[in-house]
């Protein structure tokens, strides 16, 4: 992104914004013609049907995957993005301990190889004590429960310290406790002003706790506040669009 267009970004209170946004599998389009702003410092969760694209965007957003079509703007360095990937989607089979796995959030500032300096090993202690795991240090994250790695996640989060934090269905099998406290880090992260998007399927949880929504099926239905974009209307919309797709439908066919 050039350096004016993330000035007038920032003038318009833009932690990102999605031009035209289309991204695709094997031209099968996942994405499509999403257009739209975050605000910065805002909260937002993204809603939708299985399939709907949600993790698709995430991994546009992050650069895991490219546009086929559009763009994406945002004025942020790699290491000021944090991204929970689906649980599923995480090998905890990798020979890693705790404290190590929470050190990963500040590989920016340690290096991938480099001499982990006393100051990280106290930030991740810390980070560690604020997700309750104090003591589990030299646990292999394999021993760890769904729960209790989840809350590693979030302890490695604490310790990158981004200004974007992406979350992808972060409380999906954890239990109603983990999940309390989990979203309290949300809240805290939302008070210091960092721009915070969650995935989620729990229509109430959205409700309660994400100011902003974004609603996609694969096209997107609304983005903006959560009571406006979480009308019947639009959740029926969604349903609709989702049972009436064509997973093979190519790069801008309209749909059926
Ligand atoms: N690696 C891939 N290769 C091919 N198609 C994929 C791939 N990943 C996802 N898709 C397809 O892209 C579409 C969107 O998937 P995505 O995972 O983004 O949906 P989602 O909204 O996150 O769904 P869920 O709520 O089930 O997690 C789906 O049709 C899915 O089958």
């Amino acid at each position: 992104m050039s350096g004016a267009t993330t000035k007038a970004a920032a003038e318009r209170g833009a932690a990102l914004t999605l031009q035209n946004l289309t991204v695709t599998y094997d031209r099968h389009p996942a994405v499509h013609h999403v257009s739209g702003t975050l605000k910065a410092g805002s909260l937002t969760a993204i809603a939708g049907p299985n399939g709907a694209g949600k993790s698709t965007l995430l991994k546009a957003i992050v650069g895991e995957l490219r546009p086929a079509e559009g763009r994406i703007e945002h004025g942020l360095a790699a290491r000021d993005i944090g991204y929970l990937p689906q649980a599923a989607e995480i090998n905890r089979r990798f020979p890693i301990n705790v404290l190590d796995t929470v050190l990963l959030g500040d590989w920016h500032q340690s290096g991938a190889f480099g001499r982990v300096a006393r100051a990280a090993r106290e930030r991740a202690q810390e980070a560690l004590s604020t997700v309750g795991l104090d003591g589990f240090e030299r646990r292999p994250i394999g021993s760890l429960s769904a729960g209790q790695f989840q809350r590693v996640l979030f302890a490695r989060l604490l310790m990158q310290e981004a200004r974007l934090i992406l979350l992808d269905e972060p409380f999906t099998a954890i239990d109603a406790r983990t999940t309390h406290d989990l979203l309290a880090l949300v809240s805290r992260w939302h008070g210091e002003g960092r721009t915070v998007v969650a995935v989620l399927h729990d229509f109430e949880q959205v409700r309660s706790h994400f100011p902003e929504t974004l609603l996609i099926a694969r096209e997107l239905i609304g983005w903006g506040p959560t009571t406006e974009v979480m009308a019947p209307a639009n959740l029926l919309k969604a349903r609709a669009m989702a049972e009436r797709w064509d997973e093979t439908a190519p790069v801008c066919e309209p749909a059926a």
